[in-house]
């Protein structure tokens, strides 16, 4: 086992691209990469993960940021992500080491086999001694089918590497208590329930996409895989290493002593709600104690319209989340198994299946540390 330490560093748009002529700021990377070789040399191997390739891009299409849209932003990251990747990869050169892009969809990260796959390959770039730069690739993600923002891309890194440190650098210098903007705002230097603060972080900057309410999420995230999260303000000198070594002010989200298992973990963080079960109380009341298989008898309504192997979000009738788990059926199965409980599965799907609808073993309970989702509202379909 290695004794080098990983660190997930994630760099905003703001930093990257110069707001008025939306080309890459060369200075600022430079400072970046310095500083990356030389914790490289301390035995801090970094992975970063690099937003800027839609804002970059959309200099090339000739379309102002904030009239962009979907597809503008689809054709700016194809036009931009090639120039930020070549400006990466000839600084890293002239610091002596080198770079590679993982370009990840959201199904590389919510598939559990994909995301094993993806895992692999960062780790192997990190074990030969090259640096991974991760972004989305934005080129071909929808408005539905999307990671959306790279402070969860990051933390996911991070969940993914088992990182020491997630590192967010971004145009401010950590959370305040309401947008820095507003009078009076105060700096916040430890967060310890990122739930007090989803409320106050709703703006963004000029080329920024989710703000810090994204990092917040991100925050959380990391926390639950016992990763300590700091953000920071990336227009400074050596930013990573003076944020590690708590030379500038930053806020700290602090990680959780004893975090779940790693299946456990990528169960609960998802990215987007691919469906949800409601379940009568009888069930609810089991699964705020402990896991428990759900069967179909077990099942109130069913949300969404979802495949075999998705994780879906499981409420009480309430609308209380109480658990999250990998469903054994697609939603339509469900529906016909749990309307027709007097014939056997395979009678009414044709094949022989597994009785449990969500195994226990798949499932992993909601707990305090966990930000709930609410239940979706649309396409809920009523059982009976
Ligand atoms: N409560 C808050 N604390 C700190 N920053 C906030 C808060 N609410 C909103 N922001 C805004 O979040 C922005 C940083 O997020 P964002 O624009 O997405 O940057 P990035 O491109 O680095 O991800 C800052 O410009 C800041 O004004
Ligand atoms: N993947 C996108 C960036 C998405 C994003 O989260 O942007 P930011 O809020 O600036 O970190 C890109 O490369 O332009």
């Amino acid at each position: 086992m290695s004794d080098r330490q990983r660190v997930v560093v994630k760099i905003g748009s703001s930093l990257l691209a110069n707001e008025e002529h939306l080309t890459l700021r060369y200075a600022f990377m430079h400072g970046v990469m310095e500083d990356v070789a030389r914790l490289r040399d301390e035995g801090i191997d970094v992975v970063l993960t690099s937003s800027g390739a839609v804002a970059i891009g959309l200099s090339t299409i000739g379309v102002a940021p904030e009239e962009a849209g979907l597809l503008d932003k689809q054709a700016a990251a194809a036009c931009g992500q090639p120039l930020l990747m070549n400006a990466y990869k000839q600084i890293a050169l002239e610091y002596g080491f080198d770079i590679a892009q993982v370009l990840v969809t959201l199904d590389d990260l919510e598939d559990r086999r994909r995301f094993l796959n993806t895992k692999n390959t960062i780790t192997r770039l990190i074990e030969r001694g090259v640096m991974p730069i991760v972004n989305e690739n934005n080129s071909v993600t929808t408005a539905e089918l999307k990671v959306g923002d790279n402070d969860r891309l990051a933390a996911k890194v991070a969940q993914m590497v088992q990182a020491d440190k997630l590192v967010i650098l971004t145009s401010v210098d950590g959370l305040y208590d309401r947008n820095p903007e507003d009078e009076g705002a105060q700096h916040v230097p430890v967060v310890e329930d990122v739930s007090e603060y989803l409320e106050v972080t709703s703006s963004v900057s000029a080329l920024g996409t989710g703000g810090m309410l994204t990092k917040m999420r991100a925050a959380n995230m990391a926390q639950n895989a016992g990763v300590e999260t700091i953000i920071g303000q990336g227009e400074v000198d050596r930013p990573v290493s003076a944020l590690l070594k708590d030379e500038r002010r930053h806020t700290k989200c602090v990680a959780l002593g004893d975090p779940d298992s790693s299946w456990a973990i990528w169960l609960t963080d998802r990215l987007q709600q691919a469906g949800g079960l409601v379940v009568d109380e009888a069930m609810a009341e089991k699964l705020r104690k402990d896991r428990a298989d759900i069967g179909r008898c077990d099942i109130v309504s069913v949300q969404g319209e979802f495949s075999k192997g998705d994780v879906l979000h499981i409420y009480d009738e309430d609308g209380e989340e109480l658990a999250r788990g990998m469903s054994n059926f697609t939603s339509a199965e469900i529906l016909l198994l749990a309307r027709n409980t007097d014939s056997t599965p395979s009678e009414l799907l044709g094949y022989e299946s597994k009785p449990r609808i969500i195994a226990a073993d798949n499932m992993a309970v909601i707990q305090d540390h966990h930000l709930t989702w609410e239940a979706p509202t649309e396409s809920v379909t009523l059982v009976g």
